[in-house]
C-alpha cells in the first residue's frame, strides 16, 4: 500500500502511538525513534498539551554566558542555541564591557498594539474621528475582559486610528495600546481586539476583518549601552575598525541583515531559553530595523571623547514572564531563576544587553582577525563528530584541523582514518 500523509484523527492518538506511526512511515530505526521519544525534563503528557500532534522533543544545547554586569548587577545568561561560538562570544564581550562598568539599560514599558482592520467605510476620515471620540468606551470594553491585567496596573491605555489605502479602497486601522505588564501579551491583546470589534462596526458602519496583535512592538523598546575601553579591545585601530564595520551595515542592507543576525544570535537564544516566542521577537526586531523605510543595523557605534568605543542598541522585545510556555515549561522556569529577573521589562533589557554584547564580539572578530578562527575552532568539534569521531578522537581530530587551518569534513575523515589506524 502507498504511504500517505493524510492521517485523519492523528491528533487523537497518544504521543507514543503517533511516534510509532511516524517511525513506520519514515522507516526510522529504533535509535532514531528513541531520540525523538526521549522527552528529558518534560513529561510526555506535558508536551502533549503544549503543541499538537506531539511525537517527542527536539533538544537544543543550553549554555550559560558569564561576565555580564548590567546596571551594576551581575547576571548569568542562559542561552539555548545550536550554533557554536555564540555563548563564548557573548561571555568574551561581557568580560571586556565590565572594565568600564558593564551595560546600562532602560526601556519604554511593556506596551503592545492590537490592530483592528475596518473595511468598507464610505467616509474613513470621519469614522476615524468617531472612533477617537469613543476612546474611553473602547478602552473600558477592552479592559473589562482582562481584570487580572488591569489589577496588575496594565490594560488598554489608549486608542489610535489610521486610514490606509489598499487596492480595494481605504481601510481604517484601529490600534488598541495595551500595557501587558509581565505578559508577552498576544492572547490578552487579541482577546481585547476581538471584544471591541462589533462596537467598532457600529461606530463606523464598516466591516471588521482582522483583530490581532502587531509584532512591530515599537512601544516596547529595550535599550542598552556599553563602553569598551580601547585598551581592553586592542587599541585605537580596533575602535576605528569596529566603527567602519558598523558603517558598512549602515549603508548596505545586505550587510545589515547579517549584522542583525549576529545580534539575534544572542537575543533569540535567551528568548528560547526562557520559553518566549522566538518568531515574535525576530519579526519585531527586523520590522523595527526597517521602520524608516531602509533596513538598518539595530546597534550604533561611536568613539567617546577619550577614544573608547561606545555601543548602543535599541530593539523591540515583547517577552514575558507569565503566559505562553514561560509559565508551563519547567526548563524555562529554571532559566528565569538563573537570570533572576523580576519583571518582563527587566528580562527585555537584559536581552538587549546580550544582543549588544553578541554584536560587539562578532564585529571585533570580523574587523580584526576574521570570524573563522574563533568560530571554526569551536565548530571543529561538530565537524569531527559529523565525520564519525567518537570519544577522545573528537578533540584530537578537531585540534588537528584547527592547527592545520583546515576545518573541513573531508579533512576530518582523513584525520580520523589516520588516528584510528595509529591506535
Ligand atoms: C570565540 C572567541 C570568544 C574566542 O576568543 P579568544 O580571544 O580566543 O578568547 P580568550 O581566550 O581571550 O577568552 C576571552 C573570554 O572569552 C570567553 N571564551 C573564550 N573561549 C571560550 C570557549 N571555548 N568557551 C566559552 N567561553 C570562551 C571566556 O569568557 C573568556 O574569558 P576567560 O574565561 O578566559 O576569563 C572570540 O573569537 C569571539 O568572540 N569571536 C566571535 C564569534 C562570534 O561572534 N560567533 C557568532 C557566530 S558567527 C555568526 O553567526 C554571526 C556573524 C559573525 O555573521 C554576525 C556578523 O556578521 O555580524
Ligand atoms: N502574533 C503573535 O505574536 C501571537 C502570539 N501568540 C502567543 O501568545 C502567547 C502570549 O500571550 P500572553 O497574552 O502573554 O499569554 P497569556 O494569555 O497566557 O498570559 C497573559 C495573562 O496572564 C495574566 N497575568 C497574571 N499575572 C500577570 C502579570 N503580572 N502581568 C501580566 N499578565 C498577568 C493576565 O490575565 P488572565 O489571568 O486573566 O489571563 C494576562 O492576560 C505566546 O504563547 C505567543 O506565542 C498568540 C497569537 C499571536
Amino acid at each position: 500500500m502507498d504511504k500517505t500523509s493524510k492521517i485523519s484523527g492523528f491528533y487523537k492518538l497518544p504521543p507514543q502511538e503517533r511516534l510509532n506511526a511516524v517511525k513506520q512511515y519514515a522507516g526510522l530505526s529504533d535509535d532514531e525513534a528513541a531520540t525523538l521519544g526521549n522527552t528529558g525534563a518534560l513529561k510526555p503528557e506535558q508536551i502533549d498539551r503544549m503543541v499538537e500532534n506531539v511525537i517527542g522533543v527536539m533538544p537544543v544545547p543550553m549554555g550559560v554566558a558569564v561576565n555580564f554586569l548590567i546596571n551594576g548587577r551581575d547576571y548569568l545568561i542562559p542561552m539555548a542555541i545550536e550554533e557554536p561560538s555564540v555563548i563564548a562570544a557573548a561571555s568574551n564581550a561581557a568580560k571586556m564591557a565590565r572594565e568600564k562598568g558593564g551595560f546600562t539599560t532602560s526601556s519604554t514599558g511593556p506596551v503592545m498594539r492590537g490592530l483592528i482592520q475596518v473595511t468598507g467605510i464610505k467616509d474613513p476620515y470621519s469614522a476615524r474621528f468617531s472612533v477617537l471620540s469613543a476612546k474611553n468606551n473602547i478602552m473600558e470594553m477592552a479592559n473589562a475582559v482582562d481584570p487580572v491585567l488591569v489589577k496588575f496596573g496594565g490594560g488598554c491605555k489608549d486608542v489610535e486610528a489610521y486610514v490606509k489605502d489598499t487596492p480595494h479602497g481605504p481601510i481604517l486601522v484601529v490600534h488598541l495600546i495595551v500595557d501587558c505588564r509581565d505578559a508577552m501579551g498576544a492572547n490578552a491583546v487579541n482577546t481585547m481586539a476581538e471584544t471591541v470589534g462589533p462596537y467598532l462596526e457600529k461606530l463606523t458602519g464598516g466591516k471588521v476583518y482582522l483583530r490581532i496583535i502587531s509584532n512591530l512592538a515599537d512601544k516596547r523598546l529595550m535599550r542598552a549601552r556599553a563602553v569598551f575601553s580601547k585598551e581592553s579591545i586592542g587599541g585605537d585601530d580596533v575602535v576605528d575598525a569596529i566603527i567602519k564595520a558598523y558603517e558598512f551595515a549602515l549603508v548596505d542592507p545586505y550587510r545589515a541583515a547579517t549584522h542583525n543576525k549576529g545580534i539575534m544570535n544572542g537575543i533569540s537564544a535567551v528568548t528560547l531559553a526562557t520559553g518566549n516566542d522566538t518568531r515574535a521577537i525576530e519579526a519585531g526586531a527586523h520590522a523595527y530595523a526597517s521602520i524608516t523605510g531602509t533596513y538598518l543595523p539595530l546597534t550604533i557605534y561611536e568613539k567617546s571623547a577619550g577614544g573608547d568605543l561606545v555601543g548602543t542598541i535599541e530593539v523591540p522585545l515583547a517577552v514575558g514572564l507569565v503566559g505562553g510556555a514561560t509559565a508551563s515549561h519547567p526548563t524555562a522556569k529554571a532559566n528565569v531563576k538563573i537570570l533572576g529577573v523580576k519583571t518582563a521589562s527587566e528580562l527585555g533589557e537584559v536581552m538587549a544587553a546580550v544582543g549588544l554584547a553578541q554584536n560587539f564580539a562578532a564585529l571585533r572578530a570580523l574587523a580584526t582577525e576574521g570570524i573563522q578562527r574563533g568560530h571554526m575552532q569551536l565548530h571543529s568539534r561538530n565537524v569531527a563528530i559529523h565525520a564519525g569521531a567518537t570519544g577522545d578522537l573528537i578533540d584530537k581530530v578537531a585540534e588537528a584541523m584547527v592547527r592545520e587551518k583546515k576545518v573541513r569534513a573531508d579533512r576530518a575523515k582523513e584525520l580520523l582514518e589516520q588516528f584510528t589506524k595509529a591506535h
